[in-house]
């Protein structure tokens, strides 16, 4: 029994002991499983981290650019508000336009003319002091009346044009931002080259990349026909012989035009415009500024040429109309995201009066509208840029869109003069 029972007792003790291993065996199993859950656990997590912080700060940075662009020229959010609430038409099917050079004499006039037939409008102008900006920003305010924003800054500023595409997608450029002036060249060439040149490609550059790419309008000029002697003026006339750096930038666009028409399918249209005039306009150009001298009791300095000095000069509404003629007949781009998909509409157009007129006879228009004589200084026409005489054919614009210019010298002149006086709070002399 004693024995049976140390026999038993063994047993039990091995056994014990057996049970007392297995249990250390699965004890250190479960605490070798559980480290290596939690070793791949910290590893899963950390790598869970790492991705959230890289998205996070990519987010953060691509966030941070956007705010830095936006801020870089005085945005944000009223900014953003402002020009979307600007591109909405308000008409069904109604175009989405980008006006350069909006707080400018054509520009503003047609930014007005596309909202008030209900198409969305943005501008862009540098407010640059080639003549004076109050006048620029007295027209900005007529804008802003009638809801267009004109976004202060350079189409050479790549980042903000960049951002404006961001934010709309326009379905026609009006580019008519430029430096004007053919007899300015000579002072300030490089100006030429910076707006007419670099910021016409840098315009082509974010258009062509745009999605949907949007059809270009833009203001060629009268000045490409250069010292051209056969008249009228014919689109598929010579352009190689500017009289000025002015004219050489201008035909240099529409070479670069063509370029950017062939590889990235962009729809163009350049319209020569032929010495745009009226109320609103430009203080550097002769009718603005003999009227100015006339007043004051200055001297005007007339050229004179072996030929008649004479000029197409044409009145801003019909200009208008042929501006958005040009847009209502401009076929889409046929490119996207820079990359060409098939041919696309390229297409050149004089804007002009059809009836030159003498500058001689200019100021006689104006001595009568004013009722004053002014005191004439004949000079000789220097080689400033100048050109003669200028006259267009506009029958390829009448074909195409109907372009039918009816507003005389006189009639143009005295809507001019009426502007003038009330502007600048004159009264007029009787
Ligand atoms: O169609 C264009 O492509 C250009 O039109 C305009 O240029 P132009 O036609 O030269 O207009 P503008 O300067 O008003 O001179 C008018 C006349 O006055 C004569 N003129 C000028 C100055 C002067 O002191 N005396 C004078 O007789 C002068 O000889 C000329 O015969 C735009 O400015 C230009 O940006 C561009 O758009």
């Amino acid at each position: 029994m004693a024995s049976l029972f140390s026999v038993d007792t063994n047993k039990s003790i091995k056994l014990n002991r057996y049970n007392t291993y297995i249990r250390k065996v699965n004890s250190s199993t479960k605490l070798i499983a559980a480290s290596s859950k939690l070793f791949y656990g910290i590893i899963i997590l950390t790598f869970g981290l790492l991705i959230c912080s890289f998205i996070i700060n990519h987010f953060l940075l691509i966030s941070n650019q956007h705010c830095c662009r936006l801020f870089s020229f005085g945005g944000g959010a009223a900014w953003e508000k402002k020009v979307r609430h600007s591109s909405i038409p308000k008409k069904i099917n109604g175009k989405v336009v980008l006006v350069t050079g909006a707080a400018g004499f054509v520009g503003s006039h047609c930014a007005l003319a596309l909202k008030k037939r209900g198409d969305g409008v943005i501008g862009i102008d540098n407010f640059n002091s080639y003549y004076d900006p109050s006048l620029k920003r007295a027209r900005q305010e007529l804008l802003a009346k009638h809801e267009i924003f004109i976004v202060d800054g350079d189409i050479n500023d790549i980042d903000l044009v960049n951002t404006l595409f961001d934010f709309v997608p326009f379905t026609h450029v009006l580019h008519l931002a430029a430096q004007a002036g053919v007899r300015y060249a000579m002072e300030n060439p490089l100006s030429y080259i910076q707006s007419n040149v670099n910021g016409f490609v840098n315009l082509l550059e974010i258009a062509k990349s745009a999605n949907p790419q949007p059809a270009i309008v833009w203001a060629s000029s009268s000045s490409v026909y250069g010292l051209n002697t056969k008249v009228p003026f014919s689109e598929n006339d010579r352009t190689d012989q500017p009289a000025s750096l002015y004219a050489a930038t201008k035909k240099a666009g529409e070479e670069i035009a063509h370029t950017y028409n062939h590889i990235y399918g962009l729809s163009l249209t350049a319209l020569r415009f032929f010495t745009v005039y009226g109320p609103w306009g430009r203080p550097d150009m002769a009718y603005f500024f003999f009227t100015k001298d006339m007043i004051q009791g200055k001297p005007i300095k007339v050229y004179v040429s072996d030929k008649e000095v004479a000029r197409d000069f044409t009145y801003i509404d019909d200009v208008v109309k042929g501006c958005l003629g040009a847009i209502d007949t401009a076929e889409k781009s046929t490119g996207s995201g820079g990359k060409k998909r098939g041919p696309a509409q390229l297409r050149v157009y004089n804007l002009g009066n059809t009836s030159p007129v003498s500058v001689k006879k200019l100021v006689v228009i104006l001595e009568n509208l004013l009722n004053i004589k002014a005191k004439k200084n004949l000079i000789k026409m220097p080689r400033n840029g100048d050109v003669p005489f200028t006259h267009a054919n506009v029958s390829l614009a009448y074909r195409d869109f109907g372009y039918r210019p009816t507003t005389t010298l006189s009639s143009g002149l005295r809507k001019f003069v009426k502007w003038y006086l009330s502007y600048y709070g004159m009264q007029a002399r009787t």
